[in-house]
């Protein structure tokens, strides 16, 4: 058992200090912000995610974790987590400020000797510059080493995807480190890939820009099949029935947003252009992305003609399903566009209505049930498949819609059975269904 200190308490910090203490571990998590805290120690998850509140309190209970605002003895410990968060710049390059205070805080409130553990996803390099911040600070004499530790979980089964990961990649530069880190983890029964620093760090960026390559190859592959009529989900299962391929992450739809992949595709831009390098491949996966996020939009333009004063339903806010991040979610730039040329907006989400309040335009009205949602609506838009979209009765859109109209960014419908019913039905990459009438 070791003694942890996971600083920052967002869907990383958070998840990791849970999971830590999950497996045995006397775990405080540290934030800067007091109603996060004030609110984890009232037992309540800032954050959407599955099982996390439940592990909250067992692990609370037990005595393994607690929450802390910045304090001088939250620092005691053997091992300190980073996992603040390293967002997008102006330029593309990610932004290190706080990565940068939380190495100058160690450095004044540590008083042993500590591994440092990086989680954030930061750029190559940014593992020794940490290392460097925090000796040039420090106020003890003790002994500070570094690990890099990217995470690879995923929003919406993040708890899960830690006790299953496919491996724990640990960067180190020492056999300290090292043996530390392999401790730590050991309990989770995953195979623990080590290697250098600067490779682990490369790692997580390569990890996601590769999937993001995955998305843009099959959302262009999806507008081939919509020239050609064919139908992208045919081909995509065909092509990731071959083991090499693989059939995860060739779900053609309006592109991928969220906290990762948009600005980890840019940072990475942003890492091999400062090498002298132009990642060509990853330029065109970025601008397709852009381009895919309009496509809805443009199909329902030549359907509708005009948006003004038409009432439009939109189905799902988040940028995926099972969480409440709208981090880079397409429902931000359709909402903008779709309210700025008049449309009249009625929302539901069954998770993310809280926090896309704050983010959307104002004149959007919020509803609880797909329902009230579609009743009257003009045109339906689907931009997350949440499972309650997923299996809502098809046959409510002709009930309760004045001539059902859907524009389905996520094919969450079969074609076959939306085709047995009186809706038009725009899809990505398959040909579109007119209903049995017309
Ligand atoms: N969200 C994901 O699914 C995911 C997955 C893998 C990796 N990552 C990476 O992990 C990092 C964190 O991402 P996130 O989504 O958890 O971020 P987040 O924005 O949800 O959380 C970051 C937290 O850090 C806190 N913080 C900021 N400065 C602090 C300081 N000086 N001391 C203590 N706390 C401080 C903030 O208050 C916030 O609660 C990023 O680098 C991200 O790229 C994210
Ligand atoms: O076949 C697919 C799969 C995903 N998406 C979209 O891609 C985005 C990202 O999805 P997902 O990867 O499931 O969510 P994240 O929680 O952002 O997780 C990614 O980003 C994390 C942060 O770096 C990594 O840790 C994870 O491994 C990586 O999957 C979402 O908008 C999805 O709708 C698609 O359009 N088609």
């Amino acid at each position: 058992m070791k003694k942890i200190a996971v600083v920052g308490t967002g869907y990383v910090g958070l998840v990791t200090g849970v999971c830590l203490a999950e497996i045995g571990h006397d775990v405080t998590c540290i934030d800067v912000d007091q109603e996060k805290i004030d609110l984890l120690k009232s037992g309540k998850s800032p954050i959407y995610e599955p099982d996390i509140e439940e592990l909250i309190s067992k692990n609370v209970a037990s005595g393994n974790l607690r929450f802390s605002l910045e304090t001088q003895d939250a620092y005691e410990v053997d091992v300190i987590y980073i996992a603040v968060g390293t967002p997008q710049k102006k330029d593309g390059s990610a932004d290190l400020q706080f990565v940068e205070e939380v190495a100058k805080r160690i450095a004044h409130r540590v008083k042993n000797d500590v591994v440092v553990v990086t989680k954030s996803t930061v750029p190559v390099g940014t593992n020794h510059f940490i290392l460097k911040m925090i000796q040039e600070h420090l106020q003890a004499e003790v002994r500070v080493d570094i690990a890099s530790n990217p995470e690879f979980l995923r929003e919406g089964s993040a708890i899960y995807d830690s006790f299953n990961g496919d491996r724990i990649v640990i960067g180190v530069e020492n056999d300290r480190a090292a043996l530390i880190l392999e401790e730590i983890n050991k309990p989770f029964n995953i195979p623990i890939f080590k290697t250098d620093i600067r490779s682990a760090e490369l790692i997580k960026y390569a990890a996601n820009a590769f999937l993001a390559t995955k998305i843009s190859f099959i959302n262009e592959i999806a507008s081939i099949c919509e020239k050609v009529g064919a139908n992208v989900e045919d081909v995509s299962m065909g092509m990731g029935k071959d083991q090499r391929i693989g059939s995860q992450f060739l779900n053609a739809g309006i592109g991928y947003g969220g906290s990762c992949f948009p600005k980890d595709t840019n940072a990475l831009l942003h890492i091999a252009n400062e090498a002298g390098y132009q990642f060509q491949i990853l330029s065109s996966v970025v601008k397709i992305n852009e381009t895919q996020k309009s496509v809805l939009i443009k199909k329902a333009k030549e359907r509708l003609g005009t948006f003004h004063g038409k009432k439009i339903a939109l189905l799902g806010l988040s940028f995926k399903p099972n969480t409440d991040d709208m981090r880079e979610a397409a429902s931000i730039d359709i909402s903008n566009q779709l309210v700025e040329e008049g449309a009249n907006i009625i929302a539901f989400d069954p998770v993310a209505k809280n926090a896309a309040k704050k983010i959307l335009h104002p004149t959007i009205q919020y509803v609880d049930c797909i329902k009230e949602a579609i009743q009257d609506a003009d045109a339906v838009f689907i931009l997350t498949e949440w499972k309650e979209i997923v299996h809502f009765p098809i046959t409510n859109y002709v009930k309760l819609m004045k001539h059902p109209i859907i524009f389905d960014g996520r094919n969450c419908y079969h074609l076959e059975e939306i085709s047995q019913h009186s809706i038009d039905y725009y899809s990505i990459g398959r040909t579109t269904s007119k209903g049995i009438d017309r």
